[in-house]
Formats: C-alpha cells, structure tokens, sequence
C-alpha cells in the first residue's frame, strides 16, 4: 500500500488552507504531521479520509484516486481516528467498534462471526475487552480514544490516517498507543503535536506550515532549531534521551523581540 497525495490543495471560505501539498506514505511506514495551531493538518488528512473534497491535486492509494472511489470502497481502505464528539445515540464499546465492519457488510453480505471475531480482536489488541459492554458515553476521553481505534482497526484500513491520536490521553498511555500504532504494521499516517513523540515514533515527518509544508524527511533532520524557531516561534535544545537514544528537544520561549514572524501563506 501506497499513499501519495500529489499537489493537493484545499480552500475553505475562498481562503487557501491548504496548498499545493505532496505526501507519500509507504507500505508500513509511520508518517508524522507536524505543524502549528492552524496549518492545516486536520484539513489535509480530511483531504485523504474522504471527508473534504481537494480543490486541486489528488489523493491516492495504490494508485487509486480516493475521492474516484465510493464512499464504502474508500473505507476499505482508509480508516481515520479523529477527533469527533459521540454523537447523540448512545451505543454501547461492541457497537462502535462494529460500525468498523460496515464498509463490508451489505444486504446480501450480513454479518457473520468471523466480523464478530474481527471485532473482538480490535478490542483486544487496543485493550478495550474490558470496555466491551459500556456505553460510549459513560467512557473517559482516552478510553473513547482506545475504543475509536479498534474501531479503525476493525476496518481493516490499508492506511490508518490520525489526528491526535494522544489527545485526552495519559503520559502512560500516549506511548502505550503510539507504541501500539507502530507495532500495527499498517502504514499511518497522523497529526502529532507533540514535537518529542513525533519523533520517537514516527520514521519521517513532514511540517506544515500556513498550509505548506515547509520540511520533510527524518526527524532528527527536519526537527533542528531553527526549523523549530521559524515555524513554531520557540527555541529549542536539542539532546540525546537517556534511556531511549531518540533525539529529544527541550523548549523555552523566544524574547518576543526575536520572534521570527510566521510563514504566510
Ligand atoms: N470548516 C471550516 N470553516 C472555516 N475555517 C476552517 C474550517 N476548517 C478549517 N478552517 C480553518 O483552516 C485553518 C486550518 O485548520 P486545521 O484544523 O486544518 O488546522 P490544524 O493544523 O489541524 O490545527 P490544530 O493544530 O489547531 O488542530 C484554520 O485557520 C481553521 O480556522
């Protein structure tokens, strides 16, 4: 499986969020998005779930355009955790993550145990057995988190396509996930805005800026001091975690008078 998504551009409300952008992501890679408040990574990787047509460029899996393929095809292929309110009804953990199957089930193809198993293996895999028969309501923000990823899981995805995957969680559990989402083996693709997770989980970064981006490649490449200063306006000290070996940067703010001022768009 292969994402490319070549020269896409999205515009909201006759403004430009998102220009010109070319990613890939390769079979089992683990693609970070990095960016500030604002740059447009929620709105790209709607771009590539299927949610928010491109108005320019094309997003495509194996070579398929995914907005040529129907919305059941598409999610067959792509299943994106992101963050989304619960929604009115309340269904119970087993249900959610059932709605993982849809994309394969159709009147003349019910349901079956082997969905249930696949079912049951999501929640599983993300820990949340234990969750299986709670309303999704009554869960905590991470919980919920856990469950929409089986969900995802449960899709089967080609690609998994995150947006914070660690919001809402726990120290503990933002490296439990981000250790879980690397261990899938199926290529991702996720919005991080944790500058040190992302690089310790993710094998190359892309950074978006002003809908841009402005850097790709390795972490330890792209996530120098002064690309830090320029786009997100805060120094940094990069060092070597003691335990782990990963590049990690510690923060301090920049005097305002040496702020560097924001890419434009
Ligand atoms: N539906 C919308 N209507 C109007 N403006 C929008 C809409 N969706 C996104 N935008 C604007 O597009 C820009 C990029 O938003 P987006 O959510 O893609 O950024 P982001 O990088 O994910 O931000 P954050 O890190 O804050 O989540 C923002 O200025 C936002 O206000």
């Amino acid at each position: 499986m292969r994402l490319r998504a070549n020269e896409l551009s999205m515009v909201i409300d006759r403004q430009p969020i998102v220009s010109g952008v070319d990613i890939t992501v390769g079979p089992g890679e683990v693609v970070g998005l990095v960016g500030p408040n604002g740059s447009g990574k929620s709105t790209l990787l709607r771009g590539v779930y299927r949610v928010l047509r491109p108005d320019a460029g094309r997003a495509e899996i194996d070579g398929y355009d995914v907005w040529a393929l129907s919305a059941k095809a598409a999610a067959r292929r792509v299943a994106a955790l992101v963050q989304e309110p619960a929604g009115d009804v309340d269904f119970d953990v087993r249900e959610i993550v059932r709605m993982g199957r849809s994309p394969y089930l159709s009147a003349l193809r019910p349901a079956t145990a082997a969905d249930e198993q696949l079912v049951t293996d999501a929640l599983e895999r993300v820990g949340a057995m234990p969750l299986a028969g709670r309303g999704f309501r009554t869960l905590s923000g991470g919980e919920k988190q856990r469950v929409l990823l089986a969900r995802a899981l449960a899709q089967q995805p080609d690609l998994l396509v995150l947006d914070e995957p660690t919001n809402h969680l726990d120290v503990r559990h933002q490296l439990e996930t981000l250790d879980l989402m690397r261990r899938l083996g199926i290529a991702t693709l996720t919005a991080l805005h944790d500058l040190n997770l992302a690089a310790a989980y993710c094998d190359r970064l892309y950074v978006l800026a002003a809908g841009r981006v402005v850097a790709s490649g390795p972490p330890d490449e792209v996530l120098s001091p002064e690309l830090v200063g320029t786009v997100f306006g805060v120094g940094a000290v990069p060092s070597v975690h003691p335990v782990t070996g990963r590049t990690h940067l510690a923060f301090y703010p920049l005097p305002a008078a040496a702020e560097t001022a924001t890419v434009r768009r």
